[in-house]
């Protein structure tokens, strides 16, 4: 904000009305959010999955829901003339003085510029009316509440076995353990071994965040033990044995295991948090390596999460000076996908025309990546950003980039002045499609991995209800762990809604002879057995498939798997190896359903 433009006054009644308004309207997003987040904590105690599933989905939903009623309470209050640009000027710096309190100062900022932009007209839009950047400062934020963001223990004068019991009994979990001090005494002769002969420094300590996190069965203790200079990260998974008994399921140091927890392509923690800043700020010292927009985005909070990743990005653009291209890999038939070479996302658009065989339209497309945002992404599904309106420096685009987009989404596009708008897009994580990442595996081991972790990806999204439709390896990418993640969703059906089909027995020569299918075959109709002939061309490629993945083939095993869902059964998908959990140890605790043989990695064999 200019000086000239700054007020020295404020007098507005109405830019006071508004920003309480719109603070209240927060407010009451806020209290729901964490009321949902509170519920899960019941819900895991009873193991109630099917209504953790249930409000993990609405959840998604609610920030929309209160942006609308926001605005629709100013709209039916106030005239178009009321809002003037000195109400407009007004109404920021008084909602910036209801925040010197707030405790989620930068979500009620994002929350005010979403209220905002729904009203003004982009092109009347001054940035000087929104938060750009954050004004409120989220450091040093306190809770006023009873319990603190992280407690403190301090094993060197409890002892290491009273100190990890208390740190898990302060939960509070109404249900019974199945023996605690057997699976403590687990994670305590971890803990000694990566510890190793260090020996304990005065400041030896350890951090808890003080609420659990919650996703689909599981319930997550996040902490750090600190001694000396050293930290070490820990999570420990809390899961439901066979008896509906509480277990400790293992507990995780690796880093990058843990990262891989907090992935983009799962489904988003339920967590109770007064300060959602300092768990951010927590969680970063874990995993110093995620922007911050991915952490709030995986702690539900993922309109916050757009508005830092936009952030970021405008800054990413500001300090570089490549060009927009098309991304590497097969080009798309429905979506065009473009990407900056030092950036590690790709934006997609919808095209204007799908060419034969495709059968689709732009509201179908977007209903799909739809459902996958509000679903179980366990691990296998691309996380995206949907946004509108966005506005590149045309400087930027390759003359190739420009020629697809006017040919194949010219309704997409919009010049204002040296800008080219881009009217709708999905921005999601880059990875390697998996069809280049196969063709340039340098050994036999690593094409071995890329073949086992696509069955096991397509696997584990068959446990969630998701039949990919178009299963060819371009449409899956190769993330920076190696791990195999899907991401083309414009085919993607439920399980539930196929029909897994044996092909007929030929009755006669001439149906034996027929190039065609001879049988009649319905919308929803897959037959597995022909899966080979698309994915198995390439013998090596064959030789691997076949030792781990040939159950793919059957119909069998598409109608096993179906009728599970159909019986009700909730899969248990791990974030983590099978080879670290406790339960190998103590095969009486094998968790409610026993991890089908397919959920292995290749170091277990
Ligand atoms: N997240 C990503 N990271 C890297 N490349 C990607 C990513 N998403 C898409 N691509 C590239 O863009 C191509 C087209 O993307 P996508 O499969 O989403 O489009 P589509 O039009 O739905 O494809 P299809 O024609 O198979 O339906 C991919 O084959 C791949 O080369």
């Amino acid at each position: 904000m200019t000086q000239a433009a700054f007020p020295k006054l404020l007098r507005s009644q109405i830019a006071f009305d508004l920003a309480r308004t719109i603070r209240d309207g927060f407010d009451k997003h806020y209290r729901l959010f964490r009321q949902t987040s509170r519920q899960a904590k019941q819900h895991f105690e009873r193991g109630a999955w099917a209504d953790a599933q249930q409000a993990a989905r609405a959840r998604i939903d609610f920030y929309d829901q209160r942006v609308q009623e926001c605005v629709q309470s100013l709209e039916d209050e106030y005239e178009p003339s009321d809002l003037t640009d000195e109400v407009w000027r007004e109404l920021k710096l008084h909602y910036i003085g209801m925040l010197s309190d707030h405790k989620q100062p930068e979500l009620a900022e994002t929350f005010f510029n979403s209220v905002c932009c729904n009203i003004l007209h982009r092109r009347y839009f001054h940035n000087e009316f929104i938060f750009v950047r954050p004004v409120v400062s989220t450091d040093y934020i306190e809770t006023a509440e009873l319990r603190p963001t992280y407690r403190v223990y301090y094993p060197a004068t409890d002892g290491l076995h009273f100190t990890l019991k208390r740190i898990i009994t302060n939960f509070q979990l109404e249900a019974k353990f199945a023996d605690l001090t057997r699976d403590v005494e687990q994670v305590e002769a971890r803990l000694r071994q990566l510890y190793g002969d260090a020996s304990m420094e005065p400041n030896h300590q350890f951090q808890v965040l003080s609420s659990l996190f919650f996703r689909n069965k599981g319930a997550y203790i996040v902490g750090k033990s600190i001694n000396g200079n050293r930290v070490y990260p820990f999570v420990v998974p809390i899961l439901h044995n066979s008896r509906g008994e509480l277990v400790l399921d293992t507990v995780l140091f690796d880093p990058e295991q843990i990262a891989i927890l907090f992935s983009f392509t799962r489904a988003y923690f339920l967590v109770d948090m007064e300060v959602p800043s300092a768990y951010v700020q927590f969680l970063r010292s874990l995993m110093p390596r995620k922007p911050r927009s991915e952490i709030y985005t995986i702690l539900g909070l993922q309109k916050q999460g757009k508005a830092l990743f936009y952030r970021d990005y405008m800054q990413h653009l500001k300090h570089s000076s490549d060009l927009f291209d098309i991304a590497p890999g097969i080009r798309g038939l429905v979506m065009l996908v473009f990407a900056l070479p030092s950036f590690p996302y790709v934006f997609k658009v919808i095209k204007d025309f799908y060419p034969p065989p495709k059968e689709t339209t732009r509201a179908l497309v977007k209903q799909k990546y739809l459902l996958v945002k509000h679903h179980d992404r366990v691990g296998r599904m691309a996380d995206t950003l949907e946004y509108s309106n966005v506005a590149f420096p045309r400087s930027r685009f390759s003359e190739a980039l420009l020629a697809e987009l006017r040919q194949h989404a010219p309704s997409q596009i919009e010049y204002d002045g040296d800008q080219i708008v881009i009217r709708h897009l999905y921005i999601e994580r880059r990875m390697v499609p998996l069809n280049m990442w196969l063709s340039s595996a340098g050994s036999e081991q690593e094409l071995e991995h890329g073949v086992l972790e696509y069955g096991n990806a397509i696997k584990e999204l068959v446990a969630a209800n998701i039949f990919p439709g178009d299963m060819l390896y371009k449409n899956f990418g190769v993330t920076r762990h190696q791990r195999v993640v899907f991401y083309d969703y414009d085919e993607i059906e439920y399980i539930t809604d196929c029909h897994f089909r044996a092909i007929p027995a030929p009755r006669n020569e001439e149906e034996e002879m027929a190039s065609e299918p001879w049988y009649p075959i319905g919308r929803h109709d897959v037959f597995p057995e022909q899966f080979g002939s698309f994915l198995l061309g390439d013998p090596k490629i064959r030789k691997h498939f076949m030792k781990h993945h040939a159950d793919l083939l059957t119909p069998e095993y598409w109608q096993s798997r179906k009728q599970r869902i159909q019986d009700g059964v909730v899969e248990d998908v791990f974030p983590y190896p099978q080879q670290i959990r406790f339960y190998q140890q103590h095969p009486s605790d094998i968790p409610a359903v026993t991890p089908p043989p397919f959920m292995e990695t290749l170091e277990n064999e």
